[in-house]
Formats: structure tokens, C-alpha cells, sequence
């Protein structure tokens, strides 16, 4: 291969499954746009993902450009419980980050690297700062709706009021969105919310909202017209999504998964078409045991073939290991699989699977309409109860089983049964799939190329170039070009191309 020169963009993530998928699918879109991309995490994740996805040390190629892995210590022992409290561990992270993240990039200079832009997702607004430091741009990939996105910031701003100690009940209206109803906001503004610590981590963000130039959101235009087209005004807001399509590069190439995925594709190819309801609550929700046994009655009674994931939970959450009910998987027979982490968009491309019953998380959300999949909304906290309100209410591609956690309420199995057949059959059914195949379509022309999310990346990859000859002319220390020289291998093997 000749030399080539590519713009180079360090990408840090939070350790978080539904941080990584975007944030790497981002890497892959603006690799395959051209640019050299660098993708970080912490090593304990970075561990997790090499053992169940297929990463090395080498530069995968994809579309025009490359993407590539380096990870970084957090500086905690391997079996550090504090990791799990976030208030702990993201003044952690910012530490280390702060001294680590700016050595990466004076490495990689140093090995004919050097970096133009950083991006990172939120929980880790720091990476901002350090751009600044070191006099480099700097955006962010936002990674729930723009819905959400402008809840967060209104909340923030004490623009409107919201539910509060005194007026728990409170509807809010924001500009460009349906009412949401107290139980429809993000959960963590709640003053109740048992996860305060997450409130505070996405308003850390807002804090450091303005140093960003370019805020990139994993949504599109059509899906979310008239907030993106408000918000726009307000904060330099671009709408990318859906991410997890890359006409150009198919996402088997790299993968941020933290746990193989259990092999379901030949049992899915083994049922007839549209008989399989597919339950998954992504990677943090965890049900209570009482609830866990109605999904599993609901599923039985109601007949249809299930594709069900049940990961296990992470060893020092405190969660108590769920169990099947007695006899379940006897009684279910063939009818029914359980895995502990499933290949998500490929089952939610299989024209087996009828529906998915989902948490409403936004990656899980993205993926679902994209897929031009029906949903039973299963909400639990955060921005998945506002998911949950738009799915049913404003997309109209699904069926509501519950209001969130905060409900504290049981859903029974015959609720359950209810929403499957519900679903799956019926004029309600079909009225659900036009309209999730109509949001498919147009998911599909928003990333085709000259679409809506496509002319977007291109504009950001222009401006990260057009700002990158800035950057080399103001740090002095630009190659000939002012761009990493790629493609002769280096000694050190660093910049080995593997095909
Ligand atoms: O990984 C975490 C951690 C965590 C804690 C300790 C630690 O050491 C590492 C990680 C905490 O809260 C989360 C919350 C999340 O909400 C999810 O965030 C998504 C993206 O914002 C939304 O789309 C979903 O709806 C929402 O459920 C997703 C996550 O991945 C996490
Ligand atoms: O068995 C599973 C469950 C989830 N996912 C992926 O994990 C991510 C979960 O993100 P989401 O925002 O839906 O939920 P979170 O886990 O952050 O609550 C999505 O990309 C899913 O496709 C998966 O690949 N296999």
C-alpha cells in the first residue's frame, strides 16, 4: 500500500455498553470517511472487549480511512468495587485521564500521529479541557435523543419547572415536544431517583457544554424534525444517526461488545417468519425476580416463539442472580431460547423476529426503528421512560407494558400476554410495522449518501480537516503535509496494516 496521509481523531469513550456502541460506530462512519481514527477506553473494559470481540493491536482498514485501539489505565486494581459508584469513579477517571489521555496524544505525535481533534461521550466532559489545553478542538457525541438532549438542558438552565419536591406531579412542556407527563421525564431529574449520582454525571456534561464546537447526535433529522431544528438554534447540534448503519462499512468488521454473543442465528433461521418476540433490557437494567417470573408466565401463556437475552449480573453490583422459574425452560421447549448476550442487530434483522420487547434504551431505541422493528416498551429509569413516551406516542411503532420503575408497580403475567398478542397480531400489529418500516426507510436515506445524517459527518469531517491545518500550523510541529504519514510500517510495527 502507498503512503498515505490521514487526519487523525482521538476518540474516549465511557466505559459504559451503551457509551462504546455509539461512540465506535461513530469511529467507523468518519473512519470510513477518510480519517485515521484512535478509539479509547479504560483497560478494564479494553480487556473485556479484546477477550469478546475481535480487537488487536493492528490498524483495521475501513471504507477510506482506519480505525485503531489504545487503552488506558484508570489506576485501580482490576477487582476495584469503587468502580461501581459512579460519585468515586468518575473523579477517577478524570485524574488519570487528565495525565494519561494528553501522554497518548504526545505518543502518537511522537510517532508521526499527531492528533486533530478529540471527541468523547458524555460522563467525561474533562476530554474538553484537555483539548483545550493542548489547544485542540473538541466535540462530543451525544448518545440518547435530541428529545432528551433538550429535557437535560432546559432542566439545567431552569428554563421550565420540573417535578420537585414540592410539585412531584408536574407535567412539563418543553418547546417542540408533546407534554411530558411527570413519569415521562428523564427519571434522574426526579427528586426521588435512586440514581442521583447519574443526574449529576450528565449534568457535568451541561457544565462543560460550551467547549465542544460541534455536539454530534446519534438521531436524524426526520425522526426528531422539529426539536433538532430548535435545539439547532440554541447549541451547534448535528444530527449523525443511526450510527449502527454504515452503508459503506458492514459493523462485523469492529466490535465493542464487552461479552460474545451466544450463537441464536441458526435457531432464528429455524423458525417461520414473524414468530419470535425478542426481550432484551440492554446492559444495566436488572429486573427484580417477582417481575422476571410474569415476563417468563406472560411469554408461555401467550404462545410465541422468544428470543429472550438474561446477562448475568456484574459481580459487585449487588443484584441478586435471577433465576428461571421452576420448569420454565422445560415447558418452553424449542419454542423458546435464553442467552446471556445476543448479536442485537443482527436479531433485530431477522425476518423471524416479530417484536422487542426492549428498555427503551437509546441505542436499543435507534436500533429497533432502523430496523423497521415493533416494540413492547418495558422502561425502566433515565431517558428510557422519554424513549418509551415516543415510541408509542410519537413514533407509533409500539405497545406500552409499563411506566418505569418509579411505578413500582408489578406487571403481571397476563399484561404481558396482553401486549405480546397485542403486538404480534392483529390490526394494531400491522398498523405498527407500516410505520416502523416507513421509519426504517427513512433511517436508511438519512445515512445513504447526500441523506440528512450523511451531509452532516461529511460538513464535521471538513470542518475537523479545514481545523486540523490550524492546529499543525499553530503547534509547529506538523510532518511535511501536516498529517500523519500512514502507510509505510513503521519499526516499531505500530502502523502495521493487517488486511
Ligand atoms: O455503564 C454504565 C454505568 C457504569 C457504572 C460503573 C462503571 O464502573 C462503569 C459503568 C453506569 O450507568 C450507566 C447508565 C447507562 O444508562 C444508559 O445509557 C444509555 C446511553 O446514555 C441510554 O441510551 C440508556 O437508555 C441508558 O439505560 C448505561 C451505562 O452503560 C451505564
Ligand atoms: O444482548 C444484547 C443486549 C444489548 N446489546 C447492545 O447493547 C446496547 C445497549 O444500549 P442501550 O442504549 O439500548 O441500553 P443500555 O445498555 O445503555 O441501558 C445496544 O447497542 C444493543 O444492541 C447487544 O448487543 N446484545
Amino acid at each position: 500500500m502507498g503512503s498515505e496521509a490521514l487526519v487523525h481523531v482521538l476518540l474516549v469513550s465511557f466505559p459504559g455498553q451503551g457509551h462504546v456502541n455509539p461512540l465506535l460506530r461513530l469511529g467507523k462512519r468518519l473512519a470510513s470517511k477518510g480519517l485515521l481514527v484512535t478509539f479509547t477506553t479504560p483497560e478494564s473494559i479494553g480487556k473485556a472487549m479484546r477477550k469478546a470481540s475481535n480487537i488487536g493491536e493492528e490498524l483495521s482498514p475501513v471504507g477510506d480511512g482506519f480505525i485503531r485501539f489504545e487503552f488506558f489505565e484508570d489506576g485501580w486494581d482490576e477487582d476495584e468495587i469503587r468502580r461501581q459508584d459512579l460519585d468515586q469513579y468518575l473523579p477517577q477517571l478524570e485524574k488519570v485521564g487528565k495525565v494519561l489521555i494528553p501522554e497518548m496524544i504526545r505518543r502518537n505525535a511522537e510517532q508521526g500521529r499527531p492528533i486533530s481533534c478529540l471527541i468523547n461521550n458524555p460522563f467525561i466532559p474533562w476530554v474538553s479541557d484537555v483539548a483545550d489545553s493542548l489547544g485542540l478542538p473538541s466535540a462530543m457525541l451525544w448518545v440518547q435523543s435530541c428529545a432528551c438532549f433538550t429535557s437535560y438542558y432546559y432542566y439545567y438552565h431552569g428554563l421550565v419547572p420540573f417535578p420537585s419536591e414540592t410539585a412531584m406531579e408536574i407535567d412539563v412542556q418543553l418547546p417542540c415536544m408533546p407534554l411530558l407527563k411527570h413519569d415521562e421525564v428523564p427519571s434522574f431529574l426526579y427528586p426521588t431517583t435512586p440514581y442521583p449520582f447519574l443526574r449529576r454525571a450528565i449534568m457535568g456534561q451541561y457544565k462543560n457544554l460550551d467547549k465542544p464546537f460541534c455536539i454530534l447526535m446519534d438521531t436524524f433529522q426526520e425522526l426528531e424534525h422539529e426539536i433538532i431544528e430548535y435545539m439547532s438554534k440554541i447549541s451547534p447540534i448535528k444530527t449523525v444517526g443511526p450510527l449502527f448503519k454504515n452503508p459503506k462499512a458492514p459493523n462485523a468488521t469492529v466490535k465493542g461488545d464487552f461479552m460474545k454473543a451466544d450463537d441464536c442465528v441458526g435457531w432464528l433461521d429455524s423458525k417461520p417468519a414473524s414468530s419470535i418476540v425478542y426481550v432484551s433490557f440492554g446492559s444495566v437494567v436488572y429486573l427484580k425476580q417477582d417481575q422476571w417470573d410474569e415476563i417468563a408466565y406472560g411469554l408461555l401463556n401467550s404462545g410465541v416463539n422468544f428470543l429472550w437475552v438474561m446477562k448475568p449480573p456484574h459481580k459487585d453490583s449487588g443484584y441478586e442472580v435471577l433465576k428461571m422459574p421452576e420448569g420454565f425452560l422445560e415447558k418452553a421447549g424449542d419454542r423458546g431460547k435464553v442467552v446471556q448476550w445476543s448479536p442485537q442487530e443482527q436479531v433485530l434483522a431477522h425476518p423471524s423476529v416479530a417484536c422487542f420487547v426492549t428498555h427503551c434504551g437509546w441505542n436499543s431505541t435507534m436500533e429497533a426503528l432502523t430496523s423497521g422493528m415493533p416494540v413492547v416498551a418495558f422502561p425502566q429509569w433515565g431517558d428510557q421512560v422519554t424513549d418509551a413516551k415516543y415510541l408509542v406516542d410519537v413514533f407509533k411503532v409500539g405497545v406500552r407494558m409499563c411506566r418505569g420503575e418509579a411505578e413500582n408497580k408489578l406487571i403481571t403475567r397476563d399484561v404481558v400476554e396482553q401486549c405480546l398478542r397485542e403486538a404480534t397480531s392483529g390490526p394494531k400489529a400491522e398498523e405498527m410495522k407500516q410505520n416502523s418500516k416507513k421509519w426504517s426507510a427513512a433511517a436508511e436515506a438519512a445515512v445513504a449518501e447526500g441523506g440528512s445524517s450523511d451531509r452532516n459527518i461529511q460538513a464535521f469531517v471538513d470542518e475537523v480537516k479545514r481545523r486540523s491545518l490550524e492546529v499543525l500550523a499553530v503547534s509547529g510541529k506538523s510532518t511535511a503535509n501536516g498529517v500523519a504519514e500512514l502507510g509505510e510500517p513503521k519499526v516499531n510495527g505500530e502502523l502495521k496494516v493487517v488486511s
